[in-house]
């Protein structure tokens, strides 16, 4: 059975139409990310799923159970959904020490106090911060109250766990621990999580899927690595590569010839499978970074590029190359004492490219093959 089936949903605030036709299905045991620009409507859907924000049209159905229908207004309480929402403020009770915040949920289910003890001590364990039962929260740093913020929400076993942007407010070295935290905690609970942010890395070193939103609408929903490797849009695309995953983009032109598209670029030439037909028209290719290799030495299928100037920031470098009128930019290991304006040769992981219509900004594929530019276009 699926943890969560939204079929449908449109939300609208204040007359705003946030959530555009949201299908998703969450299985149970995933850890699913809503990931997307800000304002995309992530933190709308978490709520939406949560019962904190009523939807329009549409159906939320939680373990086999409906918990909402727009067409019949109908929006169970939040409560007796069995989701637990933990917010981007720890929202922590500040009079109350750190047993007493996590212990509330099971004393208003009036569980008796052994039972109660043996609960909160379990669940402050898993969060590997027994020994902090007695403090309040304001003698805790930030990721401590994260720690207890997920503490409380997991001492009722609750069957979801729904978690939005929760390491926005720490440092970049405790995001990075509770990164691990989290995953560790999934690993060790099985609890269906959703989770809310719009860091990429985030969502790709945590997740078993990600959802990508724009403009309150699903673009696509994939493994983190099929993310990576095939973003569906150019959007998509350049929202995996911005920051400092810098995407290479370089435009061609793709020719119909009957079943098949050739595309010239000044990388070389593709081939693609052409489903309908389509005229001629304009398209990018897209390669990260990563994908390509500097040799110093000359060798067959490599491309001379000129090196602009090396960005090093300890344990990689970025390089910025030339090749003709083409600038581009790989990623590589370590602090590599190139110089401005030396020869290097560029091995492009051909399989890593995709290719996108200029126009609709939608992948086109498969790529089947690439002939790289020829030898004497390389002396140039
Ligand atoms: N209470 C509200 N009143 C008016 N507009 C709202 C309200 N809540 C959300 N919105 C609007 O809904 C849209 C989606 O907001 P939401 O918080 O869901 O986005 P988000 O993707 O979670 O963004 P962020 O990453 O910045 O939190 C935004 O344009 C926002 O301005």
């Amino acid at each position: 059975m699926s943890a969560i089936q939204l079929k449908q949903i449109h939300v609208n605030v204040q007359n705003k139409h946030i959530l555009k036709g949201i299908d998703l299905t969450i299985e149970e045991g995933d850890f699913v990310t809503l990931l997307g620009p800000s304002g995309c409507g992530k933190t709308t859907l978490l709520r939406t799923i949560a019962g904190l924000q009523k939807l329009d049209e549409g159906t939320i159905v939680i373990a086999g159970k409906e918990v909402a229908n727009g067409s019949m207004s109908f929006h169970m309480d939040p409560a007796k959904r069995g989701v637990s929402l933990v917010f981007q403020s720890y929202a922590l009770w500040p009079h109350m020490t750190v047993f007493d915040n996590v212990a509330f949920g099971l004393q208003i289910r009036k569980l008796g106090k052994p039972e109660i003890r043996q609960c909160v001590m379990a669940s402050l364990d898993k969060m590997r911060i027994p020994e902090l039962a007695d403090r309040y929260p304001g003698e805790l740093s930030g990721g401590q109250q994260q720690r207890v913020a997920i503490a409380r929400a997991i001492v009722t076993s609750p069957e979801i766990l729904l978690l939005d942007e929760p390491l926005s407010n720490l440092d970049a070295k405790l995001r990075t621990e509770m990164r691990a935290e989290l995953k560790r905690l999934h690993g060790e609970l099985g609890t269906t999580i959703v989770y809310v942010t719009h860091d990429q890395q985030e969502a790709m070193t945590m997740s078993t899927k990600v959802a990508v939103f724009f403009g309150g609408e699903l673009v696509q929903v994939d493994t983190p690595r099929e993310l990576y490797r095939h973003p569906k849009t150019l959007q998509v695309a350049e929202f995996m590569g911005s920051g400092d995953h810098k995407l290479n983009q370089v435009e061609g032109i793709c020719r119909n010839s009957g079943n098949e598209c050739y595309i010239r670029t000044p990388l070389g030439d593709f081939r693609v499978a052409e489903e309908d037909g389509d005229p001629d028209r304009g398209v990018v290719m897209t390669l990260k970074p990563e994908d390509i290799v500097l040799h110093e030495k000359r060798k067959e299928g490599l491309i001379p590029v000129k090196v602009k100037d090396v960005h090093p920031s300890g344990a990689e470098s970025l390089i910025r190359i030339d090749y003709g009128d083409v600038q581009l930019t790989a990623r590589i290991l370590g602090d590599p004492e190139f110089e401005p304006g030396q020869l290097l040769y560029a091995e492009i992981r051909e399989d890593r490219i995709n290719m996108y219509d200029k126009q609709t900004g939608c992948r086109l594929e498969p790529v089947t093959f690439y002939i790289k530019p020829a030898m004497e276009e390389l002396q140039r």
